[in-house]
Protein backbone atom coordinates (compact mmCIF):
# COMPACT_ATOMS: atom_id res chain seq x y z
CA UNK A 1 0.00 0.00 0.00
CA UNK A 2 1.31 3.25 -0.55
CA UNK A 3 1.02 5.96 2.02
CA UNK A 4 1.53 8.75 -0.17
CA UNK A 5 -1.13 8.10 -2.58
CA UNK A 6 -4.02 10.57 -1.94
CA UNK A 7 -6.73 9.61 -0.40
CA UNK A 8 -9.96 7.91 -2.96
CA UNK A 9 -12.05 10.57 -3.30
CA UNK A 10 -14.72 8.47 -2.05
CA UNK A 11 -12.81 7.99 1.55
CA UNK A 12 -12.92 11.91 2.36
CA UNK A 13 -15.59 12.58 5.75
CA UNK A 14 -16.24 16.33 5.47
CA UNK A 15 -18.77 16.47 7.75
CA UNK A 16 -20.12 14.36 10.93
CA UNK A 17 -22.05 11.35 9.44
CA UNK A 18 -24.87 10.90 12.02
CA UNK A 19 -26.03 7.56 13.81
CA UNK A 20 -28.60 5.48 13.00
CA UNK A 21 -30.69 5.36 16.35
CA UNK A 22 -30.37 7.95 18.05
CA UNK A 23 -31.64 5.68 21.63
CA UNK A 24 -27.90 4.13 20.87
CA UNK A 25 -25.77 6.34 19.65
CA UNK A 26 -22.58 7.26 21.07
CA UNK A 27 -23.50 10.90 20.93
CA UNK A 28 -26.20 12.54 18.73
CA UNK A 29 -24.35 15.94 17.81
CA UNK A 30 -25.13 17.19 14.05
CA UNK A 31 -21.24 18.16 13.93
CA UNK A 32 -18.34 17.13 15.42
CA UNK A 33 -16.94 18.75 18.34
CA UNK A 34 -16.02 22.06 18.30
CA UNK A 35 -12.15 22.00 19.87
CA UNK A 36 -11.85 18.79 17.09
CA UNK A 37 -12.94 21.24 14.27
CA UNK A 38 -11.24 24.09 15.23
CA UNK A 39 -7.92 21.93 15.95
CA UNK A 40 -8.29 20.30 12.09
CA UNK A 41 -8.38 23.76 11.12
CA UNK A 42 -5.15 24.94 12.54
CA UNK A 43 -3.44 21.69 11.94
CA UNK A 44 -3.06 21.12 15.73
CA UNK A 45 -4.12 17.36 15.14
CA UNK A 46 -0.94 16.13 16.94
CA UNK A 47 -0.03 12.45 15.68
CA UNK A 48 -3.49 11.89 14.88
CA UNK A 49 -2.88 11.84 10.94
CA UNK A 50 0.46 9.41 11.30
CA UNK A 51 -1.02 6.99 13.16
CA UNK A 52 -2.98 3.71 12.37
CA UNK A 53 -6.06 3.44 14.34
CA UNK A 54 -7.18 -0.19 15.05
CA UNK A 55 -10.77 -1.42 14.92
CA UNK A 56 -11.47 -5.06 16.06
CA UNK A 57 -14.41 -6.81 14.38
CA UNK A 58 -15.70 -9.65 16.69
CA UNK A 59 -18.36 -11.83 17.02
CA UNK A 60 -19.87 -15.59 16.57
CA UNK A 61 -18.90 -17.58 13.48
CA UNK A 62 -20.79 -17.07 10.09
CA UNK A 63 -22.48 -13.93 11.37
CA UNK A 64 -21.01 -11.74 8.47
CA UNK A 65 -17.85 -10.02 9.46
CA UNK A 66 -15.49 -10.86 7.16
CA UNK A 67 -18.62 -10.03 4.64
CA UNK A 68 -18.78 -6.37 6.21
CA UNK A 69 -15.64 -5.95 5.60
CA UNK A 70 -15.06 -7.22 2.13
CA UNK A 71 -18.79 -4.81 1.31
CA UNK A 72 -16.57 -1.63 2.33
CA UNK A 73 -13.14 -2.29 1.66
CA UNK A 74 -13.37 -4.23 -1.82
CA UNK A 75 -17.43 -3.87 -2.59
CA UNK A 76 -17.89 -7.58 -2.92
CA UNK A 77 -20.06 -9.88 -1.29
CA UNK A 78 -19.04 -13.71 -1.35
CA UNK A 79 -22.29 -15.83 -0.72
CA UNK A 80 -20.54 -18.75 -0.11
CA UNK A 81 -19.09 -19.49 3.55
CA UNK A 82 -15.01 -19.42 4.51
CA UNK A 83 -14.43 -19.45 7.72
CA UNK A 84 -11.77 -16.64 8.60
CA UNK A 85 -9.11 -18.72 10.46
CA UNK A 86 -7.64 -16.67 13.15
CA UNK A 87 -7.47 -13.48 12.07
CA UNK A 88 -7.16 -11.17 8.70
CA UNK A 89 -6.57 -7.31 8.36
CA UNK A 90 -7.71 -4.67 5.98
CA UNK A 91 -6.20 -1.20 5.57
CA UNK A 92 -8.77 1.71 4.87
CA UNK A 93 -7.41 5.25 4.65
CA UNK A 94 -9.84 7.77 5.55
CA UNK A 95 -9.19 12.07 5.40
CA UNK A 96 -11.31 13.92 7.80
CA UNK A 97 -11.75 17.27 8.28
CA UNK A 98 -8.83 17.26 5.69
CA UNK A 99 -6.60 15.27 8.14
CA UNK A 100 -5.14 11.63 6.74
CA UNK A 101 -6.49 9.11 8.98
CA UNK A 102 -6.27 4.79 8.88
CA UNK A 103 -8.34 2.44 10.12
CA UNK A 104 -6.96 -0.81 10.24
CA UNK A 105 -9.46 -3.16 10.50
CA UNK A 106 -8.97 -7.10 12.22
CA UNK A 107 -11.50 -8.96 11.11
CA UNK A 108 -11.26 -12.14 13.70
CA UNK A 109 -12.51 -15.45 13.83
CA UNK A 110 -15.87 -16.59 15.84
CA UNK A 111 -15.45 -20.15 15.69
CA UNK A 112 -14.36 -21.45 19.03
CA UNK A 113 -11.12 -23.50 17.74
CA UNK A 114 -9.67 -20.40 16.32
CA UNK A 115 -10.49 -17.95 19.22
CA UNK A 116 -7.42 -18.16 21.35
CA UNK A 117 -5.47 -17.52 18.11
CA UNK A 118 -7.81 -14.49 17.55
CA UNK A 119 -7.74 -12.96 21.14
CA UNK A 120 -3.91 -12.70 20.71
CA UNK A 121 -5.27 -9.79 18.50
CA UNK A 122 -7.59 -7.79 20.63
CA UNK A 123 -4.71 -5.51 22.17
CA UNK A 124 -4.31 -2.01 21.15
CA UNK A 125 -7.73 -1.44 19.75
CA UNK A 126 -9.71 1.93 19.38
CA UNK A 127 -12.88 0.84 18.79
CA UNK A 128 -15.21 -2.97 19.11
CA UNK A 129 -17.28 -3.83 16.32
CA UNK A 130 -19.31 -6.19 17.67
CA UNK A 131 -21.19 -8.08 15.01
CA UNK A 132 -24.56 -10.49 15.39
CA UNK A 133 -26.94 -11.67 12.79
CA UNK A 134 -30.24 -10.49 13.66
CA UNK A 135 -32.37 -13.30 12.19
CA UNK A 136 -30.00 -15.52 15.40
CA UNK A 137 -30.96 -13.81 18.59
CA UNK A 138 -28.48 -16.18 20.35
CA UNK A 139 -25.89 -14.61 18.59
CA UNK A 140 -27.30 -10.78 19.99
CA UNK A 141 -27.40 -13.05 23.36
CA UNK A 142 -23.28 -14.24 22.82
CA UNK A 143 -22.14 -10.44 22.11
CA UNK A 144 -21.77 -9.37 26.23
CA UNK A 145 -19.28 -12.59 26.05
CA UNK A 146 -17.62 -11.28 23.05
CA UNK A 147 -17.27 -7.83 24.35
CA UNK A 148 -16.18 -8.96 27.86
CA UNK A 149 -13.33 -10.58 26.17
CA UNK A 150 -12.36 -7.69 24.11
CA UNK A 151 -12.44 -5.46 27.00
CA UNK A 152 -9.89 -7.85 28.84
CA UNK A 153 -7.36 -6.73 26.38
CA UNK A 154 -8.47 -3.34 26.59
CA UNK A 155 -8.89 0.01 28.66
CA UNK A 156 -12.55 0.30 28.73
CA UNK A 157 -12.66 3.98 29.03
CA UNK A 158 -10.40 3.96 26.07
CA UNK A 159 -12.17 1.95 23.46
CA UNK A 160 -15.58 2.49 21.58
CA UNK A 161 -18.29 0.06 20.87
CA UNK A 162 -20.84 -0.45 18.05
CA UNK A 163 -23.10 -3.21 17.92
CA UNK A 164 -23.81 -4.04 14.24
CA UNK A 165 -26.59 -6.25 13.13
CA UNK A 166 -25.77 -8.32 10.08
CA UNK A 167 -28.11 -9.83 7.16
CA UNK A 168 -30.80 -7.47 7.38
CA UNK A 169 -31.59 -8.23 4.09
CA UNK A 170 -32.76 -11.54 5.77
CA UNK A 171 -35.89 -10.58 7.67
CA UNK A 172 -39.11 -9.22 7.49
CA UNK A 173 -39.98 -5.67 8.40
CA UNK A 174 -41.75 -6.84 11.19
CA UNK A 175 -39.51 -10.02 12.64
CA UNK A 176 -36.10 -6.89 12.20
CA UNK A 177 -38.50 -4.33 14.23
CA UNK A 178 -38.95 -6.63 17.28
CA UNK A 179 -35.31 -7.85 16.78
CA UNK A 180 -34.14 -3.64 17.00
CA UNK A 181 -36.11 -3.55 20.35
CA UNK A 182 -33.32 -6.35 21.70
CA UNK A 183 -30.89 -4.94 20.24
CA UNK A 184 -31.39 -1.55 21.45
CA UNK A 185 -31.33 -2.77 24.99
CA UNK A 186 -28.15 -4.59 24.76
CA UNK A 187 -26.13 -1.84 23.09
CA UNK A 188 -27.77 0.55 25.77
CA UNK A 189 -26.47 -1.66 28.32
CA UNK A 190 -22.75 -1.52 26.83
CA UNK A 191 -22.79 1.65 25.68
CA UNK A 192 -22.49 0.89 22.58
CA UNK A 193 -24.02 2.43 19.32
CA UNK A 194 -26.48 0.06 16.89
CA UNK A 195 -26.51 -0.46 13.44
CA UNK A 196 -27.79 -2.63 11.11
CA UNK A 197 -26.38 -3.73 8.02
CA UNK A 198 -26.78 -6.14 5.32
CA UNK A 199 -23.46 -6.81 3.17
CA UNK A 200 -25.76 -8.46 0.53
CA UNK A 201 -27.36 -5.55 -0.80
CA UNK A 202 -24.99 -2.99 0.95
CA UNK A 203 -27.51 -1.06 3.58
CA UNK A 204 -26.02 0.50 5.44
CA UNK A 205 -22.37 -0.50 5.04
CA UNK A 206 -20.99 2.96 3.73
CA UNK A 207 -22.66 5.01 6.26
CA UNK A 208 -21.57 2.52 9.36
CA UNK A 209 -17.85 2.29 8.28
CA UNK A 210 -17.84 6.47 7.66
CA UNK A 211 -19.54 6.76 11.35
CA UNK A 212 -16.53 4.13 12.77
CA UNK A 213 -14.03 6.29 11.43
CA UNK A 214 -15.45 9.67 12.28
CA UNK A 215 -15.91 9.02 15.61
CA UNK A 216 -12.52 6.77 15.96
CA UNK A 217 -10.94 10.26 14.84
CA UNK A 218 -13.21 12.41 16.84
CA UNK A 219 -11.87 10.73 20.09
CA UNK A 220 -8.39 10.64 18.73
CA UNK A 221 -8.20 13.87 18.78
CA UNK A 222 -9.80 14.76 21.70
CA UNK A 223 -7.68 12.69 23.28
CA UNK A 224 -4.12 14.20 21.63
CA UNK A 225 -5.97 17.88 22.73
CA UNK A 226 -6.52 16.64 26.71
CA UNK A 227 -2.95 15.08 26.08
CA UNK A 228 -1.16 18.65 25.04
CA UNK A 229 -3.82 20.53 27.85
CA UNK A 230 -2.32 18.62 30.46
CA UNK A 231 1.19 20.25 29.34
CA UNK A 232 -0.05 24.08 28.70
CA UNK A 233 -0.48 25.46 32.32
CA UNK A 234 -3.70 28.10 31.79
CA UNK A 235 -4.06 26.37 28.12
CA UNK A 236 -6.34 23.28 28.93
CA UNK A 237 -8.54 22.57 26.65
CA UNK A 238 -12.52 22.56 27.85
CA UNK A 239 -14.33 19.76 26.89
CA UNK A 240 -18.07 20.77 27.99
CA UNK A 241 -19.48 19.84 30.58
CA UNK A 242 -22.90 20.02 29.41
CA UNK A 243 -22.09 17.42 26.48
CA UNK A 244 -23.81 14.11 26.33
CA UNK A 245 -20.94 12.60 24.54
CA UNK A 246 -19.84 8.99 26.33
CA UNK A 247 -17.06 9.36 25.39
CA UNK A 248 -15.78 12.17 26.66
CA UNK A 249 -17.61 11.91 30.15
CA UNK A 250 -16.29 10.20 32.95
CA UNK A 251 -14.46 7.05 32.05
CA UNK A 252 -16.78 4.27 31.03
CA UNK A 253 -17.53 2.48 33.85
CA UNK A 254 -17.65 -1.25 33.55
CA UNK A 255 -20.47 -2.51 31.01
CA UNK A 256 -23.36 -4.54 33.05
CA UNK A 257 -22.58 -7.33 31.42
CA UNK A 258 -18.86 -7.72 32.04
CA UNK A 259 -19.18 -7.15 36.05
N1 LIG B 1 -28.10 -12.80 3.00
C1 LIG B 1 -26.97 -12.40 3.58
N2 LIG B 1 -25.98 -13.28 3.82
C2 LIG B 1 -24.84 -12.84 4.41
C3 LIG B 1 -24.68 -11.47 4.76
N3 LIG B 1 -23.47 -11.33 5.32
C4 LIG B 1 -22.91 -12.56 5.30
N4 LIG B 1 -23.72 -13.46 4.76
C5 LIG B 1 -23.45 -14.90 4.56
O1 LIG B 1 -23.19 -15.49 5.83
C6 LIG B 1 -22.14 -16.44 5.74
C7 LIG B 1 -21.05 -16.13 6.72
O2 LIG B 1 -20.43 -14.89 6.37
P1 LIG B 1 -18.94 -14.51 6.85
O3 LIG B 1 -18.76 -13.07 6.56
O4 LIG B 1 -17.95 -15.44 6.29
O5 LIG B 1 -19.06 -14.78 8.42
P2 LIG B 1 -17.96 -14.51 9.55
O6 LIG B 1 -18.63 -13.83 10.67
O7 LIG B 1 -16.78 -13.84 8.98
O8 LIG B 1 -17.59 -16.02 10.00
P3 LIG B 1 -16.22 -16.51 10.73
O9 LIG B 1 -15.08 -16.05 9.91
O10 LIG B 1 -16.32 -18.01 10.80
O11 LIG B 1 -16.22 -15.94 12.10
C8 LIG B 1 -21.69 -16.47 4.27
O12 LIG B 1 -22.33 -17.52 3.61
C9 LIG B 1 -22.18 -15.13 3.73
O13 LIG B 1 -22.48 -15.15 2.35
C10 LIG B 1 -25.75 -10.55 4.47
O14 LIG B 1 -25.70 -9.35 4.73
N5 LIG B 1 -26.86 -11.08 3.88
MG1 LIG C 1 -14.84 -14.41 8.77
Amino acid sequence: MNVLAPVRRDRVVADLPQCFRKEAALHTRPEFHSSVSSACQEQRTGTVGFKISKIIVVGDLAVGKTCLINRFCKDTFDKNYKATIGVDFEMERFEVLGVPFSLQLWDTAGQERFKCIASTYYRGAQAIVIVFDVNDVASLDHTRQWLADALKENDPSNVILFLVGSKKDLSTPAQYSRMEKDALKVAQEMQAEFWAVSSLTGENVRDFFFRVAALTFESSVLAELERGSARRIGDAVRIGSTESDLYLSAPRKKPKCCQ
